[in-house]
């Protein structure tokens, strides 16, 4: 089943400067379950699809439909969860209050706010964390708490842009073996931004390449990588296949911008 349909997807900003094409003609389907990275240099439009798919930007050109639905009702219907690049929990409340947060503003009961916070915490390896401050949890720790977050209304699609760009190597390995491995047990349909190429050939079903001036898609590539994926699957020749396909279409785009 087709969740996201964009076709022909144009969306121009208007600036103090002039205009900024921020998307051009962009198609692509993604299926249920998939986990699709979009990768590309800075300003390729990489947010500003997810922000699209989340209906808080407005394409000025073409046809979204997430769901099946026109993005606005989507939102609505609860369809995504969002992780950001940063955690953004609220210092003042648990990590367990943060992650129900969401569920509080939707008017869930107490006993359900309570039982699913459980489940997804548990999810992400927290469990042990639920009464603690962000401030006793390391960066890993809160950005696996800000995905708890995400969860926790068991939305379908999960939209996730840069989580962890701002963690070193080796946490950030650790969060996509743990991702990875979240993502098979959920079964979420995932769309994942990344400077990585690492990250994106490690964690995807399908990669999306973008390049800028203006915001393109210029390969999308179907990983012939096998579902279960240790971390040392990237010394493989397969692997590194994929990466180097990705790292040529970077290049090309560039070129061509
Ligand atoms: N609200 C806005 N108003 C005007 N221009 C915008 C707005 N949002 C994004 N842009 C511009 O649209 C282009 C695409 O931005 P976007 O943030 O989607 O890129 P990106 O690929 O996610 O970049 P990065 O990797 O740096 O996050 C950029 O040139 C950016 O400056």
């Amino acid at each position: 089943m087709t969740v996201i349909s964009a076709r022909s997807l144009d969306l121009t900003f208007q600036t103090g400067d002039g205009p900024v094409h921020a998307l051009k003609d962009v198609t692509l389907d993604v299926t249920e379950g998939e986990f699709v990275s979009f990768i590309g240099p800075s300003g390729c439009g990489k947010t500003t699809f997810l922000r699209c798919v989340a209906a808080l930007e407005r394409p000025t050109g073409g046809t979204l439909t997430v769901n099946g639905m026109a993005p606005d009702a989507a939102r609505k219907a609860r369809a995504y969860g969002y992780v950001f690049q940063a955690a953004g929990l609220y210092p003042w409340r648990t990590i367990g209050r943060n992650v129900s947060l969401p569920l509080e503003i939707m008017g869930y009961p107490r006993a359900e706010r309570e039982a699913r916070m459980a489940r997804v915490l548990e999810l992400v390896e927290l469990d042990q964390f639920a009464g603690k401050y962000p401030w006793q949890l390391s960066g890993g720790m809160q950005q696996r708490a800000s995905i708890a977050r995400a969860l926790a209304f068991d939305a379908p699609i999960l939209l996730m842009d840069e989580p962890f760009g701002a963690l070193d190597e080796i946490v950030r390995d650790r969060l996509n073996e743990e991702l990875l491995s979240l993502w098979r047990r959920t079964n979420k349909t995932t769309l994942f931004v990344t400077h990585s190429i690492p990250e994106a050939v490690y964690l995807s079903t399908k990669i999306v390449v973008m390049s800028p001036r203006p915001g393109r898609i210029t390969d999308v590539i179907d990983s012939p990588l096998p579902a279960e994926r240790p971390l040392d699957i990237r010394d493989t020749p397969e692997f590194l296949a994929v990466a180097h396909r990705v790292r040529e279409g970077l290049r090309e785009g560039m070129e061509a911008a």
